[in-house]
């Protein structure tokens, strides 16, 4: 369904009423200070005004102070009834037939800030960030191109979801630069390894769950009950430099390969909002262990794109096209997996899917499938390539299809620039 807003929505805008993605925003003004925001068509609507105005007047939110803050860790700490009452209330407020802000000029000179006129910041301060490794297709292009094309998938795969404690203090949000890395490659014969930028820098095409309420040391969240701990999704990019990452990565995995930036998008948006559109998780053969077996196993049919904006080139050219759909473990297997020897998780901690990869060669989620590690290149307009160069811009884009309208991410772009010197 569409609801109406008296603000005016394309049906091409991410941001419908349906929506109402929480972000975290400054106004391009001298002094302003970082806030929450939703976002509405080409709008931010201040929650900090909308407070002070005493809107949120439900029981839950009347008295909170998670709207004065510059991160939503308050806010998705407090679990999905507060979510619900916020939602029902700016749905409320928003809507075409609801005279309180539409007919408040003052008000909305306030709470009202067109898009082009604010920064967007990191929405929640991320305390700890795990990456999981849950799409099959990725899985099996991986193993055989590092490992060989006998034995891709390793067995603990099909009865875990396997993860590595990522980096969360190079986590930034779309928009910023990302540094091309330096570090060491493989030794070529008898001489040293190589040391100096990464000649093979790309990036994974991923979603990430942004943790709601936490649980405490030594407690497991129950697989059927782990959905009320995530607040929502974003979209992830999460930068590789594969020579570094190949090199290093045995026996304890990802290191350096992988923390020197991460991006998000800025925009979370609500497991409520991407409700209307979840859809049956794959099967799972063999079964996995009761304690992750879910009674209904729910996925999203997000459709995912990829542009590169190859350095110097005034166009950018889609590159891959893959869907959500596509991970063979859920985000709430991950979260109770994460969770079932006693780690503790906390508000506004993040979990990366992994490369959401789909069956198809034009749905893998990162150069080095797509061009199997740089032996196939990709032409992109004028040019080609196997990894990225500076100067190259990636933007991924993410959204669902409703009947007449969307419910999108917004985007998630960075672009590299060089190695200092
Ligand atoms: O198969 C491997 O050795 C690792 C491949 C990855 O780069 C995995 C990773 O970062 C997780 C993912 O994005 O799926
Ligand atoms: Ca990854
Ligand atoms: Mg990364």
């Amino acid at each position: 369904m569409v609801l109406k807003s008296f603000i005016e929505v394309e049906p091409e805008s991410h941001f419908p009423l349906d929506n109402l993605p929480y972000g975290i925003f400054k106004p391009d003004e001298p002094g302003s200070v970082p806030r929450p925001g939703v976002a509405i068509g080409n709008y931010v609507l201040d929650l900090s005004a909308i407070a002070s105005a005493c809107l949120f007047d439900g029981p839950l939110l009347k008295k909170t102070d998670c709207f004065n803050q510059p991160n939503l860790n308050s806010f998705v700490g407090l679990g999905r009834p507060a979510w619900k009452e916020a939602r029902a209330t700016l749905q409320k407020l928003l809507s075409a037939t609801e005279p309180i802000l539409r007919d408040n000029a003052d008000l909305r000179q306030i709470a009202l800030l067109p898009m082009d006129n604010v920064q967007m910041l990191l929405p929640v301060a991320i305390g700890d960030y795990t990456d999981f490794f849950s799409s099959m297709h990725h899985a099996k292009n991986c193993g055989t191109i590092f490992r060989g094309p006998e034995n891709p998938i390793n067995l603990n795969w099909f009865h875990l979801p396997i993860a590595y404690h990522a980096r969360a203090s190079s986590i930034v949000v779309s928009g910023t630069d990302i540094i091309r890395p330096r570090g060491q490659g493989h030794p070529t014969g008898n001489s040293a390894p190589y040391f100096g930028p990464s000649r093979k820098v790309d990036f994974e095409l991923e979603m990430a769950a942004v943790v709601g309420p936490g649980n405490e040391l030594g407690t497991t969240v129950d697989v059927n009950e782990a959905s009320n701990h995530i607040f929502g999704l974003v979209l992830m990019n999460d930068w590789s430099a594969r020579d570094i990452q190949a090199w290093e990565y045995v026996p304890l995995g990802p290191f350096l390969g992988k923390s020197f930036g991460t991006t998000i998008s800025p925009w979370i948006v609500t497991l409520d909002a991407l409700e209307p559109f979840s859809c049956e998780a794959p099967k799972q053969n063999p079964s996995p262990l009761t304690y992750l077996v879910e009674k209904t196993s729910r996925n999203y049919d997000i459709s995912l794109e990829v542009l590169i904006k190859p350095s110097g080139q005034a166009d950018s050219c889609v590159v891959t096209r893959s869907n959500f759909n596509h991970l063979y473990w859920t985000i709430t297997q991950q979260l109770a997996h994460h969770t079932i020897n006693g780690c503790n998780l906390r508000p506004g901690d993040l979990f990366g899917t992994g490369t959401i990869s789909g069956p198809e060669p034009e749905s893998y989620g990162c150069l080095l499938e797509l061009t199997w590690n740089g032996q196939k290149p990709l032409s992109l307009g004028g040019t080609t390539r196997t990894f990225l160069e500076d100067g190259d811009e990636v933007t991924f884009f993410g959204y669902c299809q409703g009947n007449g309208y969307k419910v999108g991410f917004g985007r998630c772009s960075g672009k590299i620039v060089p190695s200092p010197q």
